[in-house]
């Protein structure tokens, strides 16, 4: 046996100590922390409870995660049951109920180190496609811990292609049952968290399959394990898969069902209902079956994504005070690493971007609130708009803060690749963003179709002569705005100004999306038939919704600014952040503004001055 691991214990000397560097940066700020802090956390009410979570957490030895790097992946799992269990113990004795604030605040103080999550997931699509009387009977189940609830969508066989599950549930008038059975090896359900080892029930999407047709992916409350005993119950094999990149806390789990009976009442009848004689009455649409995912997508924005980034942000960023290397003058002594432009340029971007996706997400998540009853009572007018713009953003979002994480680590040099640095954790969990909750490509290129579709039906009633005339979803409404061919800036001061910058992305949005319905037709025109022709132009459309997306998160950051007219000084930090931001996707993508001579190469390097001089402010 080697000698035992020597603890890193720098911590219990340093931790109490604010290293001067730090002290010294915080007194030179231009603006009040109180108020951003407000802000971020949607008003000083939120702040004082998070805090006040915050410090209940963080001074309870049983919420500790000071070992977390140093156990396997059995002891993080038990480890984090263990942290779950005290939670709920916690929550009961001080009164928080399962989907409070005080659980998103402790999720975040415990960077997500609480196993059973998926249950979060089991209850935000019950309470999208179950009926009250469900909802009613399942939620009290789950909040007391009397049930392990996870949710198995996807199959050894598939993932992505929901049409293409093999699970089936075939109903049986006589004893009116549903018999759950997996038919094929690759029907095995594969990747579900909790499923592992915790759950004693799961949410499986299955094919359902009554009065003798197949009527598509519906979900059934199955039990999976004794709630004696904890053992399989009869039908069902289910373990670990074994060890992944990241989530060594999360017991992600494989399960395959030998004709196992659940009761009529277990499949979720929100939008679709089985009638006891077997006849199946729809109340929804195909879509409405995927609406857990449309909740989900936005849900883990805040939950889970968006804050990985910035955390990394944080880290880097105090560390690159703290760190001096080299000198900028050979006789001056060594330089906080922060005073390099290049790290300026490495990370004030990943700041700004973090900011951006929260206002951005925030927005999305209003937009979802404000449409969810409706959709609930049947009203499904902006399920499209709901669906093509979380499919977008959640896309987005992962993939540039996986890309921010990174670049954070990097930036903090050897101790970036050490664990004790907090930086690889965040970037392998991050990193399983850009798949679950749906593969970034495909959901991309969802909102490539919803694009198409729109910009073509707009197109069909648009008079001739005229520009487009339907009143196309408040989202792509800019594609109805007469567009300008050339971009008036003069100098690089034009380019601190949100409107020019903004309509500077819904012309190369604009111009994307014409672009790809443009290659679209025209492979059509040479004889393929239009699913063809779309697979030959969906690198075209992913350009365009990338685009797409990028002029909703400037425009959502330049909304968010002028809600602040009255607090001037974090009016001007953020607005310096919304340009940086905004720039920086110009500069990396310049070569979309300069494709048709929208911005001249002079004008680039006016972007690129106003850029640099941006760094320099906000350091
Ligand atoms: C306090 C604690 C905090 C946080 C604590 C938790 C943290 C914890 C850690 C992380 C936790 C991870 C949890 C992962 C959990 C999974 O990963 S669950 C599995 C996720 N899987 C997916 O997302 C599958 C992705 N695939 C799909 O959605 C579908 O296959 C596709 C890609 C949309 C294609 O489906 P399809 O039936 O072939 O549909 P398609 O022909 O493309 O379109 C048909 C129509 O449906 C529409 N449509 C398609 N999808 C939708 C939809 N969803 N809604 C509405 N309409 C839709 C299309 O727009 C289209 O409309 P039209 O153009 O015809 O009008
Ligand atoms: C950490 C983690 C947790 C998860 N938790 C859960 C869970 O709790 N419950 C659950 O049900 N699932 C869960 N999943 C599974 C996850 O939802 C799927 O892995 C995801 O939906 C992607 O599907 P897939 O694995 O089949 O990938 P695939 O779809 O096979 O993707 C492989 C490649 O094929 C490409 N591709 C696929 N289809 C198309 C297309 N139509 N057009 C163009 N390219 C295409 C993709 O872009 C990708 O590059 C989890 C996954 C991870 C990593």
């Amino acid at each position: 046996m080697g000698s035992p691991v020597h603890r890193v214990s720098l911590g219990d000397t340093w931790s109490r100590q604010v290293h001067p560097n730090i002290e010294s940066e915080r007194y030179i700020q231009s603006f009040n922390v109180e108020r951003l802090i407000n802000i971020l956390d949607g008003g000083a009410q939120n702040t004082a409870l998070r805090r006040k979570v915050e410090s209940i957490i963080h001074s309870d030895p049983e919420f500790s995660l000071k070992d977390n790097y140093f156990m396997t992946q059995n002891e993080r799992y038990v480890a984090a049951v263990r942290k779950k269990f005290h939670l709920q113990i916690t929550a009961k004795r001080l009164g928080w109920s399962e989907n409070s604030p005080e659980f998103y605040y402790v999720y975040r103080a415990l960077s997500g180190e609480l196993a059973l999550n998926l249950h979060h997931v089991f209850l935000k699509s019950l309470r999208s496609l179950g009926s009250e009387e469900q909802i009613a009977k399942w939620t009290p189940l789950c909040n007391e811990f009397q049930i392990i609830a996870s949710y198995a969508q996807t199959e050894l066989g598939h993932g992505t292609n929901l049409r293409g599950l093999e699970t089936e549930a075939t109903y049986d008038a006589a004893t009116q049952e549903f018999v759950v059975h997996s038919p094929t090896l690759t029907a095995t359900k594969w990747w579900p968290g909790d499923l592992g080892r915790s759950a004693t029930h799961t949410l499986v999407q299955a094919q359902l399959i009554c009065s003798g047709a197949r009527q598509g992916m519906h979900a059934f409350i199955v039990p999976i394990r004794s709630l004696q005993d904890h053992t399989p119950l009869p039908g069902v094999t289910v373990g670990d898969i074994g060890p992944k990149m990241g989530f060594d806390h999360i017991d992600h789990g494989f399960l395959r069902l030998d004709h196992v009976r659940v009761p009529r009442e277990n499949m979720l009848s929100r939008f679709a209902q089985v009638l006891p004689d077997g006849t199946y009455v729809k109340l929804g649409t195909l879509q409405t079956n995927y609406f857990s995912m449309v909740v989900l997508r936005v849900d883990l924005l805040l939950g889970e994504i968006i804050p990985l980034l910035q955390k990394a942000c944080v880290i880097a960023i105090r560390y690159s005070v703290i760190r001096r290397q080299s000198s900028i003058r050979p006789s001056d002594p060594e330089a906080k690493i922060l005073d390099y432009q290049t790290q300026q340029q490495k990370l004030f971007p990943q700041l700004a971007t973090a900011y951006a996706f929260h206002f951005l997400a925030s927005g999305l998540l209003e937009f979802l609130r404000s449409s969810y009853d409706a959709i609930l009572n049947k009203d499904f007018s902006h399920l499209p708009e709901l669906h093509a713009l979380s499919a977008g953003i959640k896309a987005m979002t992962s993939d540039l803060c996986l890309q921010g994480t990174e670049l954070c680590r990097q930036a903090c040099g050897g101790h970036g690749y050490s664990k004790l640095s907090g930086l690889p954790s965040l970037v392998s969990r991050v990193t399983a963003s850009c798949t679950y909750e749906g593969d970034n490509t495909v959901l991309y290129l969802q909102t490539a179709r919803f694009l198409v579709k729109n910009y073509l039906q707009a197109q069909a009633q648009a008079t001739p002569g005229s520009t487009l005339q339907k009143s196309l979803p408040q989202s792509i409404a800019y594609l109805t705005t007469t567009d300008l061919a050339r971009c008036p800036a003069q100098k690089a001061a034009d380019f601190l100004h949100p409107k020019l910058y903004t309509t500077a992305w819904a012309h190369v949005a604009t111009r994307l999306i014409k672009d790809s319905v443009h290659h679209l037709e025209t492979v059509m025109q040479s004889g393929a038939d239009w699913d063809e022709a779309w697979n030959q132009t969906t690198v075209i459309h992913l350009q365009a919704a990338k685009a797409h997306c990028f002029y909703i998160s400037v425009k959502s950051f330049t909304e968010t600014l002028e809600k602040l007219e009255n607090q001037p000084a974090v009016q001007q930090v953020l607005k310096r952040l919304c340009d940086l931001y905004a720039l920086h996707g110009i500069l990396t993508n310049a070569g979309d503004f300069l494709h048709d001579g929208f911005l001249s190469g002079a004008q680039v390097d006016a972007v690129r001055t106003a850029y640099l001089d941006l760094l320099r402010l906000i350091r």
